[in-house]
């Protein structure tokens, strides 16, 4: 962690520094963004609120320096992504550190995260060579009336400056799934992290740093998305916007001006429970799915769907395994962690007390302290009810009983959300090469003939 010699200049006093122009850096502003661990409900860490005017240099920078990086071998490019991953890897233990404490990540899970990054940046590297590394070359008689008096060539070429906003609950991962298609791909990257997570991405740019990419190509500014954020999705050096995260992406999407965004939003994933299922394979999957990292995760099972005929034996199954789950500090590897704010708390709290007064079954007494809230499960919930339809992002899943699978599909079309790209869960999709093929934008040659040419074998 910080304090540690590697990583000591990110931090000045007590405040992390943000990262422009190959360096850290305080903020001119004097002001800084408390982290508050969601354990101990006090602030953690702090981090610089940079300016409307640092964040212009920024984009000035990350300008200037993509146009000599455009210009860099393909090759090159990829070493230096392998050489981040490697160095990211290396550090895994103190950012690892940082995500326990600012978003009260299980240990083990936070160690899992920055590896997984690390593995995603080398996986870009490569497939970004082999996608960017081949074109399309096309003839012209393949279209009535021309003969062969044209040659044309297709290649891939960078957009610019690329803005990436990642969410709180992966705030490693998420940011490099951003980061590295947009630099193999010959962009520039101004990161915007999460506030929570904020110190774990400033580690792991570090790594970037110490990778030794070129001054200004990577920058990451800090500060409140409220506050910041509209600045930087409608500043005009920005060629196009990677986000990840809730209905501010939709917020974004209508302000932003006509440039290439990916935004990938809320859900509400559902799991329908047929009668012929096998159902101890399912309550495993369900929990699984639906309570991992406390269900702040964007592909967590939102809602069950279940059979009548198979609801009493399935919801104690279920039961039976959320008894198991261990509640409790992240430094310890419990499965049910604090939950990331206290408004998120009171949000959850508040699709509960819903639930509970148009008369869903409580299968565990609805416990929380602090920020912690004891894994929940409620059955008999019905389309009247808040959580039958929003994402509580949190360890309580509602059980829908539906009678006929026509029910369930039903449920599901009905709802706002279809994640991965669909409705009011975003635009595109992430993914290495999705992602490569997003921050780029095709190049056309043509080659015009003084003869037709037929003589080609
Ligand atoms: N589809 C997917 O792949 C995934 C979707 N998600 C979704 O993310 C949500 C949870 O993440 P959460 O972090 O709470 O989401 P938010 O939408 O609250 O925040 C996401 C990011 O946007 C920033 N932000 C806030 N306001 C603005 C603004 N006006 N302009 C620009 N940026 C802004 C935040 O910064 P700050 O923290 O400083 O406010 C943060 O970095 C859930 O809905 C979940 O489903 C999560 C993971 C994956
Ligand atoms: O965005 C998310 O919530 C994560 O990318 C989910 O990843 P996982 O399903 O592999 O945990």
């Amino acid at each position: 962690m910080a304090g540690s010699d590697t990583f000591a200049e990110i931090i000045d006093g007590d405040v992390f520094n943000y990262y422009s122009n190959g360096q850290w850096n305080k903020s001119s502003s004097g002001k800084y963004v408390p982290i508050i661990n969601p354990t101990t409900r006090k602030t953690h860490f702090k981090v610089q609120a940079c300016t409307q005017e640092e964040v212009n240099k920024v984009i000035e920078s990350a300008k200037t320096a993509q146009k000599l990086w455009a210009k860099t071998p393909l090759w090159k490019r990829a070493e230096l992504l392998h050489k981040a991953a490697a160095i990211l890897k290396e550090h895994k233990a103190p950012i690892a550190e940082c995500l326990v404490k600012e978003i009260a990540k299980p240990r083990k899970d936070a160690v899992t995260e920055v590896v997984r990054s690390g593995d995603l940046v080398s996986y870009c590297a490569e497939e970004g060579v082999r996608v960017l590394g081949e074109g399309k070359f096309l003839v012209s008689d393949s279209f009535p009336g021309n003969d062969r008096t044209k040659y044309c060539l297709t290649s891939k070429i960078p957009l610019g400056v690329v803005l990436a906003i990642p969410p709180f609950n992966y705030p490693v991962n998420l940011a490099v799934s951003k980061i590295a298609p947009a630099l193999i791909s010959g962009n520039s990257i101004v990161l915007k992290p999460p506030t929570q997570g904020a110190v774990a991405a400033l580690h792991m740019v570090h790594c970037f740093h110490l990778a030794g990419f070129p001054k200004g190509l990577i920058s990451c500014v800090t500060g409140k998305g409220s506050e910041i954020g509209d600045f930087l999705t409608m500043h005009p050096g920005v060629n196009c916007i990677s986000f990840t995260g809730g209905d501010t992406g939709i917020a974004i999407s209508k302000k932003s001006a006509m440039i290439p965004l990916q935004m990938e939003l809320g859900g509400k994933d559902a799991c329908i429970v047929l009668e012929d299922a096998d159902l101890d394979l399912v309550a495993a999957n369900i929990v699984k799915g639906g309570f991992s990292y406390s269900g702040q995760r964007c592909t967590a099972v939102k809602v069950a769907l279940v059979m009548e005929s198979v609801a009493d034996i399935l919801v104690k199954k279920i039961n039976d395994k959320v008894a198991k789950l261990t509640v409790g500090p992240p430094e310890d590897d419990n499965d049910i962690t604090p939950v990331v704010t206290e408004s998120s708390a009171n949000y959850i709290e508040g699709l509960v007390m819903d639930a509970k007064k148009k008369g869903a079954t409580f299968c565990q007494e609805y416990r929380r302290e602090g920020n912690l809230i004891w894994p929940l499960l409620l059955d008999n919930v019905r389309p009247d009810m808040r959580i039958a339809w929003e994402e509580p992002f949190g360890p309580v899943l509602p059980v829908i009983r539906i009678n006929s699978v026509e029910e369930g599909i039903h449920h599901c079309n009905a709802s706002n959300f279809g994640l991965q790209g669909l409705k009011d869960s975003g635009i595109g999709s992430q993914g290495i090469t999705n992602s490569i093929n997003m921050m780029t934008k095709i190049k056309t040659t043509v080659i015009n003939l003084p003869t037709p040419s037929y003589s080609m074998g």
